[in-house]
């Protein structure tokens, strides 16, 4: 089996590297690669790339994820988040080929506490979720067998994230303010990569499994329960806080003012993604736990 991966140096890209290796010949693309486009800012040379590696499963691993950046650059999140997965979906159905792409829950409003299915209504409130709708919509509407994670919430040792931020934000200053409103869960690249793989084998043997499915660890938390859980770990592993445990408050979104609005409700239900391919998904805390392991040599 021949996989094409575009964006192998983000969170998810860099775990995809090591996942999928052993399915076959993995050809894993930056945006600077010097053989052939991976820059998904240029969607026909992107096209031209799976044209030219005629590939049995394109991954896309890229995507514009800077949030609030992205309200004041709609047309490069535009292009990068939907342009580009339609052609890399138009280009994959003429050679035959799958595509996994991954999406998030920022497709949706927030409304309500009950977690997000599938087929519930979408209703972005940021230019970067309503991109990656648009992008998941063209490649549903392109005649390209794909397999759409969405997900949220994303963290890793390698790479940006809100974990990352709160310890070092903890280090710098002596008070933090951390939203409490904002509920969902934090979901390990590595756990999206495993999936993947085997999703992919899976869907291979049975086209029908096609289509959208949610994929988070287990749990649910809010980024104010989930800073202290990062900040405590931290804390008992020795790491020298600025930040005492009593100056992390939290605070409504309201109190947070940001370019982007996010989703108070992220919740995503995953039953389906369970039931189709037989998997367990663990508690958001279990991956967590193996990052800052990993950060802190615990
Ligand atoms: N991060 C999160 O919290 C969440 C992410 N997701 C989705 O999961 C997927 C993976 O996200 P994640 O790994 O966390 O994101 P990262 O931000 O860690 O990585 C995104 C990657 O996309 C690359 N990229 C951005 N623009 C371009 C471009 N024009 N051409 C080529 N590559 C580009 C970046 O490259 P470079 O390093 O060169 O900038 C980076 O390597 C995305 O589809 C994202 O929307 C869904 C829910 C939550
Ligand atoms: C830095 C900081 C953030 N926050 C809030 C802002 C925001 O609501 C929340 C998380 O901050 P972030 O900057 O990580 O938020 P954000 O970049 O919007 O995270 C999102 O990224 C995209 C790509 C996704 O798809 C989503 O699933 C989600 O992970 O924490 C605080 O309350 N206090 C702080 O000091
Ligand atoms: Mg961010």
């Amino acid at each position: 089996m021949k996989i094409l991966l575009f964006g192998k140096n983000g969170q998810v890209g860099w775990e995809l590297q090591r996942s999928l290796a052993p399915l076959g010949e993995l050809l894993a693309l930056d945006r600077h690669d010097r053989h052939y486009c991976g820059d998904l800012s240029n969607p026909e040379g992107v096209a031209a790339t799976v044209r030219a590696v005629r590939p049995d499963v394109v991954v896309n691993a890229a995507a514009y994820t800077a949030v609030d950046k992205a309200e004041s650059e709609i047309e490069l999140a535009n292009t990068v988040n939907c342009a580009a997965p339609r052609a890399m979906a138009d280009a994959a159905s003429e050679c035959g080929a799958w595509l996994v792409h991954y999406s998030t829950d920022y497709v949706f409003d927030g409304s309500g506490d009950r977690a997000w299915r599938e087929d519930d209504a979408t209703g972005p409130l940021s230019v970067y979720g309503q991109t990656k709708l648009a992008g998941e919509c063209a490649i549903q509407a392109s005649a390209c067998r794909h397999l759409i994670f969405r997900t949220s919430w994303v963290y890793a040792a390698r790479g940006n994230n809100f974990a990352k931020t709160m310890l070092r934000l903890a280090q710098e200053r002596q008070q933090l303010s951390v939203i409490n409103d904002q509920f969902g869960a934090p979901t390990g690249a590595e756990l999206l990569a495993d999936v993947a793989a085997h999703a992919i084998r899976s869907a291979l043997q049975a086209p029908e499994l096609a289509g959208v499915y949610h994929l988070t660890a287990a749990g649910e938390t809010s980024w104010y329960e989930y800073a202290h859980f990062a900040l405590d770990f931290a804390r008992q592993a020795g790491v020298a806080l600025n930040t005492p445990k009593q100056a992390v408050t939290a605070i409504p979104t309201s109190a947070y003012q940001t370019p982007a609005k996010r989703p108070l409700n992220s919740r995503l239900n995953t039953e389906k993604l369970q039931t189709a391919f037989d998997f367990r998904l663990p508690p958001w805390q279990d991956g967590v736990e193996r990052m800052l392991s990993e950060l802190y040599g615990r």
